[in-house]
């Protein structure tokens, strides 16, 4: 299985001096959205070129004019993107078709997305389709909504596109979201907001090894 690390609210500079201190125990390194806001595709280019060997994602949470977005996206250097799953389907569409023609991949963002609608994503069988309880939801909430969580990963299965989850995953959360087979595990403020992230970052890899043949490799 793939561990994503999300660098979100902190600066590119912070972003990559974490990254390089746990670079040995995650997969893939996000660029969160909120480092794409803030400072722009010279946040994807940086992590890019400060990790020429990880798979980058620039979570874009693209909801319109898509060609334009993913073909930023991919063209500073990320191998993944997001758009939103509630996006009209034209816009998915779109995404698909640029990542096909340059050989990228696209992430579909499950947060809020109508459940008539989820119908229809899951044609997108080379999509990653993330499954994500939102910060707002995690904040507001108080506790973590896992019942309505795992539910939505129900609906998704596991015959079409391949699974991420998304939204305060902890190491200890690992080995309940294994039942649903998981290709990516997005995890973000449990390792960046750890008093100690890289003893945080060795947890969740050495959890997820140990929970090997539960999770889907590449
Ligand atoms: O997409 C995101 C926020 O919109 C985050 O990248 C994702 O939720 C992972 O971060 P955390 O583990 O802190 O929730």
């Amino acid at each position: 299985m793939m561990i994503q690390l999300a660098f979100d609210r902190m600066t590119i500079d912070e972003a990559i001096q974490l990254g390089q201190r746990v670079r040995e125990y995650v997969d893939w390194m996000e660029v969160g959205t909120s480092l794409i806001k803030e400072f722009g595709m010279e946040s994807i280019k940086a992590l890019r070129e400060a990790f020429p060997d990880k798979t980058i994602v620039a979570d874009m949470k693209t909801f319109d004019n898509a060609r334009y977005e993913f073909d930023l996206c991919y063209a500073s250097g990320a191998d993944v993107a997001t758009v939103m799953g509630a996006a009209p389907t034209v816009t998915i569409d779109v995404c698909m078709e640029v990542a096909a023609q340059r050989g990228k991949r696209v992430m579909v963002d499950l947060l809020n997305t109508p459940v008539p609608h989820l119908e229809s994503i899951y044609r997108y069988k080379e999509a990653i389709l993330c499954a994500h309880v939102s910060k707002d939801q995690q904040e507001i909430a108080g506790e973590r909504q896992s019942l309505e969580w795992l539910t939505q990963i129900q609906r998704i299965g596991t015959d079409g596109p391949r699974l991420a989850l998304a939204g305060g995953i902890t190491a200890d959360d690992l080995f309940a979201l294994s039942r649903v087979k998981p290709y990516v595990v997005i995890i973000g403020s449990a390792i960046t907001n750890a008093e100690d992230p890289v003893a945080q970052a060795r947890k969740i890899r050495e959890t997820a090894d140990a929970l090997k043949g539960e999770m889907l490799c590449e």
